[in-house]
């Protein structure tokens, strides 16, 4: 049935988000941040766009972080041997985990510096 199937896939969607969570040290790292900001936010008091901007920033760093995964399991299967164009796509997944962290620390810094000092 259509709505069983709907059903299964944010089951395996689920497990997708458990997997990343158990295994990946940086998704651990990412959730422990997550939390951190959220505290954060709540403690400092932020307006509500302020929350919407940090949301955006949480969501696309976690799920970001699990394409990056995704990423590499897709390479390690289709390339378990060292090869340049291996190198390359894990190396940009990780530059492009690396650039959205960047902006979502200045976005974190302009939000909270004024507030604090
Ligand atoms: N098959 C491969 N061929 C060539 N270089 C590779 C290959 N696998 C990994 N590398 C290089 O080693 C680096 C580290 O790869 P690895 O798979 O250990 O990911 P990682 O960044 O350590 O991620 P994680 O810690 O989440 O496993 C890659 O960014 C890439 O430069």
């Amino acid at each position: 049935m259509a709505g069983n199937k709907f059903l299964q896939s944010f089951k395996f969607a689920g497990q997708g988000i458990v997997a990343a969570a158990k295994r990946e040290r940086n998704m651990k790292f990412h959730l422990a941040a997550a939390v951190v900001v959220i505290v954060a936010a709540a403690l400092t008091g932020v307006s509500s766009s302020e929350w919407l901007a940090l949301i955006g920033v949480i969501g696309g760093m976690l799920a970001l972080e699990m394409i990056n995964t995704a990423i590499e399991r897709v390479v390690d299967l289709a390339s378990p041997e060292l090869h340049p164009l291996a190198k390359e796509a894990k190396d940009i997944a990780a530059g492009a985990v690396l650039v959205f962290a960047a902006a979502s620390a200045i976005i974190g810094l302009l939000i909270f510096l004024p507030k604090w000092f």
